[in-house]
């Protein structure tokens, strides 16, 4: 019951909604039972019983009951003066309009449930997209991406049917049960306490049913977060699938768990499949019980009941299966709709292991320089990737870090935007902790080109302005320092085109262009620049090269460099090994050094 409280902390100002969905959901039910109550004047007269009965025009007043005896009395005005075929036609038609307010009432009612359950599921998506965006980077390392999808996808989904189900079950369908209860007793006293005792026998029998049913669902919706995780690998990574042949191997390991999920799903549905014809069974048994009571006392004439009372009476009784089933399935529904909802709040719940300080600093500007100061770190506890690293980054002057593969490189320019917080050791910005330092405000002074470009799938000039507040012509410059414009203005939309997933459409080089054009445009007084490794061709990498250098020009650099021939300008290099610098100097001062590792490396790299 907790996670359903706490769905309704999504749901939009639910008074707005009660009222009119209360009245909707009344008049539909009142509607609803009136053309059933209705059967009893139709089949009287049918059967010949009804005339002569409603003579005398009854006293107004404000009850059903006064209703119904002015409704009967018209049966009968009519029967007496114009004949029985026209007082058919009249309790026809005001069955067919009670039909007809009903359904408009439902429909009413229906519309609210959607609008409710539309706008609590749109706004609990937002909250886990935003949540998860807001979530720490070391968090998308444990995770599986298809399982975070699943979250946002099927378990959305999954709410979104249970909150619907949950919310006319608890209005609607039980307003309709007491509504139909009350028209049972009316008819008959006896009649329907004695099916009050029988219910009960069918309510216990499919509440075992659902019992079993949370734990299925949730094997469901893991292994659905499984296979759509395999779904994004494959799709993502469809190159090396082709260039290694390797369509057998992805496609049994795909084959295997669509299987495994045939076999839970199969196990959750055939139980939730049970509940249908299950009630109905004990439904129609219940119905006959009463039938055989009801029929025996209206044989035995020890009830009040007419023949035409008791049929009316037996109609209305196998009309509160509907509601009865509906409830029960809600009850189910709701137990996967808990489960999927219990999985997105633990998700939503997930703390962020990087957060603001409460009276965290804002960044203004740049001033003096960056300084690692003593620093270790350990993506798992005991296994430390940095030794007690040391180092300054002078305001203006750029710092290479190279190493082999490995050696801490990625790692240390992952710490100074504060993507992960040193284990031991500071970080100082202008002499400020980092940790002091508001995220945004932090980050507003770097900008980041990976060795990867990180594209979207938008438009060239959406890739580069990454939202901020650019002109075109602003744009257009960027795109020109990085060397971009020309193959721009070559494809078919120029700024305008869209460039596939990821960039699909766009070589290499150009990716990489588009990157550097986005960080020219953030123009910040810090870079942090990993260097591709991807081999492009000279024309190409002469044309990267040059951007990126003058990306760097008047800027405080941290460069992770792969190609050392890119990095002999640099103001101090320094030599990573096994998370420990090993050396420092600039370019002709580590050449120098007989044995250093810089010197073997750059004899390798044959710089
Ligand atoms: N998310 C992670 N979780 C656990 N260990 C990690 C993670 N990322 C990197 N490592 C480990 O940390 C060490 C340093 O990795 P890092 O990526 O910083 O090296 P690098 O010098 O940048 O290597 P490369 O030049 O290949 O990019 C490696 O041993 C790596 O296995």
């Amino acid at each position: 019951m907790k996670t359903y409280f706490r769905l309704l902390k999504f749901t939009p100002p639910i008074g707005k909604f009660i009222a009119p969905y209360l009245v909707c959901s009344i008049l539909s039910s009142i509607f609803g039972i009136l053309n059933f109550a209705l059967l009893q004047p139709l089949l009287g007269v049918l059967f010949g019983t009804e005339e002569h009965k409603n003579v005398v025009r009854p006293e107004s007043s404000f009850s059903p009951e006064y209703l119904k005896d002015l409704f009967l009395y018209h049966v009968d005005h009519t029967i007496l003066t114009e004949g029985k075929v026209h007082a058919l036609q009249f309790v026809c038609i005001a069955i067919v309009i009670s039909v007809f307010l009903s359904n408009v009432f439902r429909y009413l009612s229906s519309r609210l449930v959607e609008k409710l359950k539309g706008k609590t599921i749109t706004n609990l998506r937002s909250t886990i997209f935003n949540r998860i965006l807001n979530l720490h980077l070391g968090f998308f390392n444990n995770e599986r991406k298809g399982d975070l999808m699943a979250r946002m996808t099927t378990d959305v989904q999954e709410v979104e049917s249970s909150v619907g189900r949950a919310f006319s079950a608890v209005f609607k369908e039980v307003i309709l049960l007491v509504g139909f209860f009350v028209t049972l007793f009316y008819q008959s006293v006896q009649l329907t306490l004695f099916s009050l005792i029988v219910i009960p026998v069918s309510g216990v029998a499919i509440g075992l049913l659902s019992k079993r049913l949370k734990e299925h669902a949730i094997d469901v919706q893991t292994t659905m977060a499984r296979i759509l995780g395999q779904i994004d690998e494959a799709f993502g990574g469809m190159r090396v699938v082709k260039g290694f042949n390797g369509e057998k191997f992805v496609g049994t390991k795909f084959e295997n768990e669509n299987k495994h999920y045939f076999r839970v799903w199969r196990n959750m549905v055939y139980r939730q499949e049970l509940a249908s014809p299950m009630s109905e069974f004990l439904g129609v048994s219940v119905v006959a019980g009463i039938l055989l009571y009801g029929g025996s006392l209206v044989l035995s004439g020890h009830s009040s009941l007419s023949p035409e009372g008791f049929i009316t009476y037996i109609v209305l009784f196998s009309q509160v299966t509907r509601p009865a089933k509906e409830i029960s399935n809600a009850i189910s529904g709701m137990q996967r709709g808990k489960a999927s909802a219990d999985r997105i709040f633990r998700l939503l719940d997930t703390p962020s292991v990087i957060t603001d300080a409460a009276d965290a600093k804002t960044l203004t500007g740049f001033r003096e320089g960056i300084e690692i100061r003593n620093v270790s770190f350990a993506y798992e506890e005991g296994r430390n990737v940095l030794k007690n690293i040391s180092f300054r980054i002078p305001k203006g002057r750029t710092i290479a870090l190279v190493g082999q593969s490995g050696s801490g490189k990625s790692t240390i320019a992952d710490l100074v935007p504060r993507f992960y917080d040193p284990t031991e050791g500071q970080i100082l910005l202008d002499g400020i902790d980092i940790r002091e330092i508001s995220q945004h405000s932090l980050r507003d002074q770097m900008g980041i080109v990976t060795q990867e470009s990180i594209l979207f799938n938008d438009t060239i000039y959406n890739n580069i302005t990454f939202g901020l507040q650019a002109t075109q012509e602003q744009v257009e410059e960027a795109a020109r320092i990085a060397n971009a414009h020309e193959f721009i203005m070559q494809t078919a939309n120029g700024y305008q085109t869209v460039i596939g997933d990821r960039g699909s459409k766009l070589s290499g080089g150009q990716r990489q262009r588009i990157s550097i054009a986005r960080a020219i445009l953030k123009n910040p007084p810090i870079l942090i620049l990993d260097e591709a490794t991807s081999a492009l061709d000279t024309e190409s990498e002469k044309l990267v090269q040059e951007a990126l250098t003058r990306l760097m020009q008047n800027r405080t650099t941290l460069v992770i460099a792969h190609r050392l021939s890119t990095i002999q300008h640099a103001d101090q290099i320094l030599v990573l090994q096994k998370g420990q610098i090993i050396e420092t100097g600039t370019h002709a001062e580590l050449l120098s050094h007989d044995d250093g590792v810089y010197r073997k490396l750059s004899h390798m790299q044959g710089v």
